[in-house]
């Protein structure tokens, strides 16, 4: 047998695919896919802050910016991501102490941290458009 053909029988391990999707499973993806994304906000946060240390006009450009329908929609995704993740980090503390991994504890677990970021965003966005 040649070395390609050996390399095309080995078994290989079971793809992502195959499984039927939980939420507990959806939530372990959408933590790194948040936690990658916090990457792009951060360095957006970080242009915003660096505008308003750089004068008035540059500042103004890239609020403008911040302040239009996409840029709005990308900080909402941004602080949806952040509460996310966020909820996510404490689900991951709580677990630290040997809590919340059992059934049906770590599905109320993954509920509370996706519906609770969605309620945290949510509130996040409705008292900023109070207050501003
Ligand atoms: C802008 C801020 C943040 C960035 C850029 C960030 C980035 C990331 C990334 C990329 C991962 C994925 C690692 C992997 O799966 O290989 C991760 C994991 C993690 N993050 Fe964050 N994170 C941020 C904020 C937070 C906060 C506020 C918390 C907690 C309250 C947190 C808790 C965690 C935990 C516990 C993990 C490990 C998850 C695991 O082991 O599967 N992170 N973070």
């Amino acid at each position: 047998m040649s070395d390609t053909e050996l390399k095309a029988a080995r078994p290989l391990s079971p793809h992502l695919q195959i499984y039927r999707p939980l939420l507990t499973m959806m939530m372990s993806i959408l933590h790194r896919i948040t936690g990658a994304a916090l990457y792009f906000g951060t360095v957006l946060l970080a242009w915003w802050l660096i505008a308003a240390a750089a004068g008035p006009d540059y500042f103004a450009f890239v609020d403008g910016l911040a302040g239009s329908f996409l840029g709005r929609l990308v900080l909402f995704g941004y602080t949806w991501a952040l509460m996310l993740h966020l909820l996510g980090g404490i689900r991951h503390f709580i677990w630290d102490f040997g809590r919340g991994l059992e059934h049906p504890g770590r599905e109320i677990l993954a509920q509370a941290s996706l519906y609770g970021s969605f309620v945290l965003t949510l509130a996040i966005w409705v008292i900023a458009y109070i207050v501003r």
